[in-house]
């Protein structure tokens, strides 16, 4: 390894934290690694599904591909993602190759980067243990700025980016001929039903874990890749993923249901009420908000604990379409 220069290093350490997005992230770490570190192979390796032993490779470069991870890899990865320890690995070739598992901004090892150990190897783990640390920090950063301090959901700041980014990829999707419109994406808003009496019955201390255990219900019964966001207040919402408005209802229907049953601690009963919308590649994200809200809103009129959709609502003739154009809303 050769001694990488000031400058290098700070122009590496610029474009890394520079970037928002995990994904990018994780490259533009290895690519750093790559560049500064070890110039003989460097792959992610991330987990997508680590009960059924299924892992994407990102290879940055100079790494031999192979398609199909060899097991003994495989469980080498395994076991650094579960212990979130760095792991050594020896390839079929001999070489020594150093495990590192990258954390998500939840803390929780999604991720391996694996390099190729080079000659000089006690300098080359000295600066790659500083670089991931100060990756690991930067996650942190980025999961204090992203995220609500109750209950740990993306904030609302965070959502703007997100919908962003759907709705640009259902514009791509929509462009592609072979896609036959088989994934729609969904956007929700869950609201607790007459909160305020909670508050004001048992006070703002148990509002609060009310709060809370309602957001860890939403992450243990929604799907890893539903986006979670708190909003503020006692408003929840989320992005989801669904083949149609019969498929998405049917999860919000058993979500509902999973909270009308939770004992909450010394609340017992809470229910909510939940208003949905297909998300169009025309739209924009106060239009999004719009839809589900007014459907919320109906079904906060009709006797709350259930679940709305804003375009069987208008197809019913129940609600009218809601037609924004620029800042003027028409009727
Ligand atoms: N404990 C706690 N309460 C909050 C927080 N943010 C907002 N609230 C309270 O949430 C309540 C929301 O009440 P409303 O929106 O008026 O309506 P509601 O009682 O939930 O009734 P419906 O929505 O009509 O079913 C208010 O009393 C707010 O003070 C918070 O962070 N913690």
């Amino acid at each position: 390894m050769q001694s990488p220069s000031i400058k290098s290093v700070l122009s590496k350490l610029i474009t890394l934290t520079g970037e928002r997005e995990t994904h990018s992230l994780e490259i533009s770490l290895a690519q750093t690694l790559f560049d500064l570190v070890a110039p003989g192979a460097v792959v992610i390796y991330r987990a997508l599904n680590i009960e059924q032993h299924i892992f994407s490779a990102t290879l940055i470069d100079g790494a031999p591909f192979q398609e199909i991870i060899p097991r003994p890899l495989l469980h080498a990865l395994e076991k650094c993602i579960k212990s979130g320890n760095a792991c050594e690995y020896q390839d079929e070739g001999q070489a020594l190759v150093m495990l590192y598992p990258l954390k998500s901004s939840k803390n929780e090892p999604v991720a391996v980067v694996a390099i190729q150990s080079p000659e000089h190897e006690s300098q080359f783990r000295e600066v790659t243990g500083m670089l991931l640390q100060i990756y690991q920090n930067f996650m942190e950063l980025m999961n204090d700025n992203e995220r609500d301090t109750l209950t740990g959901l993306l904030n609302r700041k965070t959502f703007e980016r997100k919908i962003g980014k759907v709705i640009t990829r259902i514009q791509h999707l929509s462009n592609r001929e072979e896609d036959h419109g088989e994934h729609k994406q969904f956007f929700a808003i869950f609201d607790i039903d007459h909160f305020k009496n909670v508050n004001d019955q048992y006070g703002h201390l148990v509002g609060d874990e009310v709060l809370l255990r309602f957001s860890q219900l939403m992450t243990l019964n929604l799907r890893d890749k539903d986006l979670l966001f708190r909003f503020g207040g006692e408003e929840f919402v989320g992005v989801f993923e669904c083949r149609n408005i019969d498929e998405m209802k049917m999860v919000l229907e058993r979500f509902r249901g999973k909270i009308e049953v939770f004992p909450f601690p010394q609340v017992g009963q809470v229910t909510i009420s939940t208003g949905f919308t297909e998300i169009s590649g025309y739209d924009v994200s106060s239009q999004i908000i719009d839809r589900a809200d007014v459907s919320l809103y109906y079904a906060k009129n009709h006797g709350r604990n259930q679940v709305s959709n804003y375009e069987e609502l208008v197809e019913a003739g129940l609600l009218q379409e809601n037609k924004i154009e620029g800042d003027i809303e028409l009727f």
